[in-house]
C-alpha cells in the first residue's frame, strides 16, 4: 500500500472511530432522555387536574412528540452503527473555498453546531455522489440550483463497525461498488441499494411529485428497487407535508409484497401501506366476494386449448378493463339522477317548504360533486334545517287563520245556537289541524326522503350489465348483439356465482364511488404502482378518482406486459386519456439483474416482438453462457433438469424451475420427487412467501421476481412465435442472477430454434 494511501486508510479509520463513538453517544443520551420522557408523561398524568389540566395536557403532548423524535432517531442510530456510511463526497462551493468532507449514510447525524456527521442519503447535496462525475456539479437545493466542484467520491466497505476496503472513483473508475453489489446471491427478499443508485436512477427516485411519472424500464432495471427509494426519499424530503400513510404501494400479489417487505424498513421507513390491487378493492367494495384467479384466464389463453370463445374472451377482458366501461358508467348515472328527485314538493300538508324543482337544482347543480346518495343525505340536512325554520310559524299562522275565523264569528254574529256550533266546529276544526300538522311534521323530512330510490350497488351494476335492452341504450353501435350477449351473460354467471374478475372490480368499485361513496376516508396521496403494465385503464382511471389525487408513480415494462390482451398497450393511452397529458415519463435502458451472456439470449427474444421499445443493456458482468439444450423424449429432459438441480444446489441460494404453466410446473414436481428430489415447492398466486432454495414456479407467477439460478424447462407446453409467448419466454429468461439452464423437447420453445443452431 502506498505511503498516501496508508495515510488516507488512517484519517478514515479514525474518522469511522470518531462516528462510531459519536453515534453511541447520541443512542445513549436518547435512552436517558427516553427514560426522563416517560417519568415525565407518569408525573404530568399523576398532577392531572381533572378541573384544571391544561398544563399537564401540554406537558404530556410536549413529551410525547419528544419521546417519538427519540425513539426515531434512536433505532436508525441504532442500526447505523455497524455501518454509519457507505461513501464520502469532498466539494468545494463557490462560496468558500474551503474543502468540506462528507460521509454519506442511510440516517442523518449533525453535531451541536449543525454541520453535518452524517448526510443522509436523501438530502439534496447527497444528489452530487449519484450524479456526478468529478468536476464541476450541480444539485438542486430548496433554494434553486447549485454548483459544487467535486474533488473526491470514495466508497466504503464497512462491516461491523470496521472498515474493510474503500475505494476512490475517478473519471474512468468502473463503479467497483456496483459490480461487487450485483456479484451477490439473490435470497427471497429485495435489497436496498441506496449506495450504489446509478445516475439514471436517481433521476427518476428525485422526479417531481406533483406530476404522474410513469417509468418504463427494461427488465431488471431497478423499476421495483427504484419505487420503494422514492417512497423513502419523498418522506424525508417533505417530512412536514407527508405522513408514511399518505403513501401507498400496490403490488401484483402477497408474493411480491413478502419479496420487497425488508426494503423500505431498511432505508428506516415504516408504516407505508402495501397492499394488492384486489384487497383494495375488497375495501372499496365493502363486501365479501370471490376474486377469479387472473391466471385462469391466462392458462385458458396460454394452453391454446381449443376454445370457441377464446376470441370473444379476450375481446371482453379488454373491454372490461377500456375507459370505454367508464364512459358507460358515467352516462348511466347521468340517466338515473335526472329522475332521483321525487316529483313532489316538500310540504307539511298544503304549506310548501321546499318546491321540487328547487330541491332537484340542490340535487343536479349545488351538490354535483358528491355521490348520488351523500348527496340525498346533504339535502336530507338541508331540508330538516329549513323545516325547523318555518315549522313554528306554520302552526302559528295555521293557527292564527283559525282564530280570525272565530274572532270573526264572535265579533259579527248575535248569540245563537247556530253561532255556538259554528264556534265549536271551527275550534274542533283548529285542533284537529294543529294536531295533525303536529304529528306529520315529526316524520316529515323522513318521509320525504323515502321517496328517493333505495337501491343496493349490486343492482345497480345488474340492471346495467345483464339487462340487454340497458346495455344497447349506453353502447349505441359500439358493440356487436353478440358482444353484448356475451357480456351480459358473462356479468349474469359473475354474479349469481359472486366471483368476479379484477376488471369487475375497478367497474363495480367506479359505480359505489360514483353512486354512494366510500364508507372510509382514505388518507393517500400519493400511489406506487409496480407490473403497472399489467393494469387495464380502467383499473387506473378507478384509483385516480377514488383517491383523488394525480400524484402517482407508474413503473412497468411492456415488454413483459404478458396480460396486453386485458391491460395497457402503450404509455401514451395512460398520459393521454387518464393523465390529461400531464404526466412525466422516463425510461431506464440498464439492466443490473443479470449477466451480459443472460440478457443477450432474452434481447434476441424480445426483438421478435417488434414492439420498438428500447432494448436491455446489461451492466458489464460476464457469466456463463446459458445452457441450452433440446430433446426427443420427456425423460431425457427431466433428467437434465434433476442433473443440473444436483449439479447447482450448494452454490446458490435461490433456484427456480420455470414452467409455463402451473400444470406443467405439478407435473414436473411430481417427475422430479420420483427421482428423489421431494421439497421442491409449487409457487401458487395464494402464497405469501417462498423460502430460499429450490422452487417451481409458472412463467407468469415469476414476474417482479428473481433468482441465481433458473432452469426453464418447456415440456409439454410450448412457447410459440406469438407475443405473449414470446412475452413469457422473456420473463421467464430475464429472472436469472448468474446461471441460465433451458431444456425442452426438441422445437418447444420456437424463438430459441431461430437464436441458436
Ligand atoms: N443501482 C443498483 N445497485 C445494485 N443493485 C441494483 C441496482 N439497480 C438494480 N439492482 C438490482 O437489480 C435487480 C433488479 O432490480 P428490480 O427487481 O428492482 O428491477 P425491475 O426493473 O423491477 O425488474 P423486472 O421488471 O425484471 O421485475 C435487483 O437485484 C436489484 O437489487
Amino acid at each position: 500500500m502506498s505511503k498516501n494511501k496508508e495515510e488516507a486508510y488512517q484519517e478514515e479509520r479514525e474518522r469511522l472511530e470518531y462516528t462510531i463513538d459519536y453515534l453511541i453517544q447520541n443512542i445513549n443520551a436518547t435512552e436517558d432522555y427516553k427514560n426522563n420522557f416517560k417519568s415525565n408523561i407518569k408525573e404530568a398524568y399523576e398532577n392531572l387536574d381533572p378541573q384544571d389540566s391544561s398544563q399537564s395536557y401540554i406537558n404530556i403532548i410536549i413529551n410525547s412528540n419528544l419521546l417519538e423524535t427519540a425513539i426515531k432517531n434512536y433505532t436508525s442510530y441504532k442500526k447505523a452503527v455497524k455501518k454509519p456510511y457507505f461513501a464520502r463526497i469532498d466539494i468545494k462551493s463557490e462560496a468558500s473555498d474551503e474543502l468540506e468532507k462528507l460521509y454519506i449514510g442511510k440516517t442523518s447525524l449533525f453535531k451541536e453546531d449543525n454541520s453535518p456527521v452524517i448526510l443522509d442519503w436523501r438530502s439534496p447535496l447527497a444528489s452530487v455522489y449519484y450524479d456526478g462525475r468529478l468536476g464541476e456539479v450541480t444539485y438542486d437545493s430548496p433554494g434553486g440550483e447549485e454548483i459544487v466542484d467535486l474533488v473526491l467520491k470514495r466508497q466504503f466497505t464497512i462491516a461491523e463497525g470496521e472498515l474493510e476496503n474503500f475505494v476512490d472513483i475517478d473519471i474512468t473508475a468502473n463503479d467497483a461498488f456496483l459490480q461487487a453489489a450485483l456479484e451477490e446471491n439473490a435470497d427471497d427478499r429485495l435489497k436496498d441499494i441506496a449506495s450504489t443508485i446509478q445516475a439514471e436512477q436517481n433521476k427518476v427516485i428525485r422526479a417531481e411529485l406533483k406530476n404522474p411519472l410513469i417509468v418504463q424500464g427494461v427488465a431488471g432495471s431497478g423499476k421495483t428497487t427504484i419505487a420503494l427509494h422514492r417512497i423513502a426519499y419523498f418522506i424525508y424530503t417533505y417530512e412536514n407535508i407527508f405522513d408514511p400513510d399518505n403513501f401507498m404501494i400496490i403490488a401484483p400479489n402477497k408474493l411480491f409484497i413478502n419479496y420487497i417487505s425488508e426494503v423500505l424498513p431498511e432505508l428506516g421507513v415504516e408504516d407505508v401501506n402495501q397492499t394488492t390491487f384486489t384487497e383494495l378493492m375488497e375495501d372499496f367494495i365493502g363486501f365479501k366476494f370471490k376474486v377469479k384467479n387472473p391466471f385462469e384466464d391466462m392458462e385458458t389463453l396460454i394452453q391454446n386449448k381449443t376454445n370457441e370463445n377464446v376470441d370473444l374472451l379476450k375481446w371482453l377482458l379488454s373491454f372490461k378493463g377500456s375507459l370505454k366501461v367508464k364512459d358507460i358508467i358515467d352516462d348511466y348515472i347521468s340517466t338515473i339522477k335526472e329522475t332521483f328527485v321525487p316529483d313532489e314538493d316538500f310540504a307539511l300538508q298544503e304549506n310548501i317548504i321546499v318546491k321540487k324543482e328547487n330541491i332537484k337544482r340542490m340535487f343536479l347543480v349545488d351538490l354535483e360533486g358528491i355521490p348520488l346518495y351523500k348527496r340525498v343525505e346533504e339535502i336530507k340536512k338541508n331540508l330538516k334545517y329549513r323545516f325547523g325554520l318555518v315549522k313554528k310559524q306554520i302552526l302559528r299562522e295555521t293557527e292564527n287563520e283559525f282564530d280570525r275565523k272565530i274572532q270573526h264569528i264572535r265579533n259579527k254574529e248575535f248569540e245563537s245556537e247556530e253561532r255556538r256550533l259554528k264556534l265549536v266546529e271551527l275550534i274542533n276544526a283548529r285542533d284537529e289541524k294543529l294536531e295533525t300538522l303536529r304529528k306529520d311534521s315529526t316524520s316529515l323530512v323522513r318521509k320525504y326522503i323515502t321517496k328517493f330510490p333505495k337501491t343496493k350497488l349490486m343492482d345497480y351494476y345488474k340492471d346495467l350489465f345483464t339487462n340487454k335492452e340497458t346495455l344497447m341504450s349506453y353502447v349505441g353501435n359500439d358493440l356487436s348483439k353478440e358482444q353484448i350477449e356475451y357480456l351480459s351473460n358473462y356479468v349474469k354467471s359473475a354474479i349469481s356465482k359472486k366471483t368476479f374478475d379484477l376488471e369487475d372490480l375497478s367497474t363495480i368499485a367506479y359505480m359505489r364511488h360514483k353512486i354512494f361513496g366510500l364508507d372510509k376516508k382514505y388518507s393517500i396521496k400519493n400511489v406506487v404502482i409496480d407490473e403497472a403494465q399489467d393494469y387495464s385503464p380502467l383499473q387506473i382511471y378507478a384509483l385516480k378518482q377514488i383517491f383523488n389525487t394525480n400524484m402517482f408513480t407508474l413503473l412497468g415494462d411492456l415488454s413483459q406486459g404478458i396480460y396486453s390482451y386485458r391491460a395497457i398497450n402503450t404509455w401514451d393511452e395512460v398520459m393521454n386519456n387518464i393523465f390529461d397529458n400531464k404526466t412525466d415519463y422516463m425510461t431506464l435502458v440498464q439492466s443490473y439483474r443479470t449477466t451480459i451472456e443472460i440478457m443477450e439470449l432474452a434481447n434476441d427474444v424480445i426483438k421478435k416482438l417488434d414492439n420498438q421499445l428500447d432494448l436491455a443493456k446489461p451492466v458489464i458482468r460476464h457469466g456463463k453462457k446459458p445452457e441450452i439444450e433440446s430433446f426427443d423424449n420427456e425423460n431425457e429432459v427431466i433428467e437434465a433438469i434433476y442433473q443440473s438441480i444436483e449439479e447447482i444446489k450448494d452454490n446458490y441460494t435461490s433456484i427456480a424451475v420455470i414452467c409455463k404453466s402451473a400444470e406443467e410446473c405439478m407435473y414436473l414436481k411430481k417427475e422430479l420427487s420420483k427421482k428423489g428430489l421431494t421439497e421442491l415447492q409449487v409457487i401458487d398466486e395464494s402464497q405469501e412467501n417462498y423460502g430460499a432454495g429450490i422452487i417451481l414456479v409458472p412463467s407468469y407467477l415469476a414476474k417482479g421476481l428473481e433468482f441465481d439460478a433458473v432452469i426453464l424447462a418447456a415440456i409439454k407446453e410450448r412457447f410459440t412465435m406469438n407475443a405473449l409467448d414470446l412475452k413469457l419466454l422473456y420473463v421467464a429468461l430475464t429472472r436469472s442472477l448468474h446461471r441460465l439452464f433451458i431444456y425442452s423437447i426438441r422445437g418447444n420453445i420456437e424463438a430459441l430454434n431461430q437464436t441458436t443452431p
